[in-house]
């Protein structure tokens, strides 16, 4: 794979076992939910999510996605209680997204795909880095959420104006003052399995938080995330969609529900 793995039939999905291995592991993700074979445990907290947005630092397109990237060198903005134990801190977000309003999220429920996906993810302050939790089997905590197709979601706006900044892969702009918590549906209620990184390297470290309920996207923004580009400024563009794994095999685990 020359020129790196991607979404593309050259170098997506189906080949990243080529050079990952890990990627026919016991612990992959994403996966298929299937709520009726989901165990509600009565021991799951409620999700504790307390970020501070002055840590939020920039927006990036990394030819994969694109990221918000906040401050971690505190514990302003962390995940606490839920399915983990300790706390971890907020390290970015981004999203997945497809061609057409039929696919493009990661996770599934009984088969439904949404149009795109939104994942935070927070590394275990246990370890002394992101980089160091993301190699260990608790290392990563991500939350992940839904976004259905309905009302303009204000929320999302500010994402969206900043996206003509980072059209191509390798620019990035300034993104201060984002308070993550907009992005939240009102419900926190969640599964909860234990999985993987949905790109290479497939680190099996991530402790995987599903929320059950969606965030609107209208149809206009969803055509917003699709004007960006896998591409950089000096090749040829290729328009960044379906920029998401599908679902891997469950094997031998459990997916846990905090809701009856
Ligand atoms: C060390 C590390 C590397 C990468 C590509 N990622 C992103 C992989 C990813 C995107 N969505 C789910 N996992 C993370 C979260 C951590
Ligand atoms: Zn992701």
């Amino acid at each position: 794979m020359s020129n790196g793995w991607g979404y593309a039939d050259h170098n997506g999905p189906e080949k990243w076992c080529e050079n990952f291995p890990i990627a026919n592991g016991p612990r992959q993700s994403p996966i298929d939910i299937q709520p009726s074979g989901a165990s509600y445990d009565e021991s799951l907290k409620p999700l504790k999510l307390q970020y501070d947005p002055s840590t939020s630092l920039d927006i990036l397109n990394n030819g994969h996605s694109f990221q918000v990237t906040f401050a971690d060198d505190d514990d302003s903005s962390t995940l606490t209680e839920g399915p983990i134990s300790g706390k971890y801190r907020l390290k970015q977000f981004h999203f997945h997204w497809g061609a057409s309003d039929d696919k493009g999220s990661e996770h599934t429920v009984d088969g439904k795909c949404y149009p795109a996906e939104l994942h935070l993810v927070h590394w275990n302050t246990e370890y002394p880095s992101f980089g160091e939790a993301a190699s260990k089997p608790d290392g990563l905590a991500v939350v992940g959420v839904f976004l259905e197709i309905g009302a303009d979601n204000p929320n999302l706006q500010k994402l969206l104006d900043a996206m003509d900044a980072i059209k191509c892969k390798g620019t990035q702009t300034s993104f201060t003052n984002f308070d993550p918590t907009v992005l939240l549906p009102e419900s926190l209620d969640y599964w909860t399995y234990l999985g993987s990184l949905t790109t290479p390297p497939l680190l099996e470290s991530v402790s995987w938080i599903v929320c059950k309920q969606s965030i609107s996207v209208s149809l206009e923004q969803m055509k917003k995330f699709r004007s960006l580009l896998f591409t950089a400024e000096d090749e040829e563009a290729c328009c960044m969609v379906n920029n998401y794994r599908p679902p891997q095999p469950l094997k031998d685990r459990e997916v846990r529900a905090s809701f009856k």
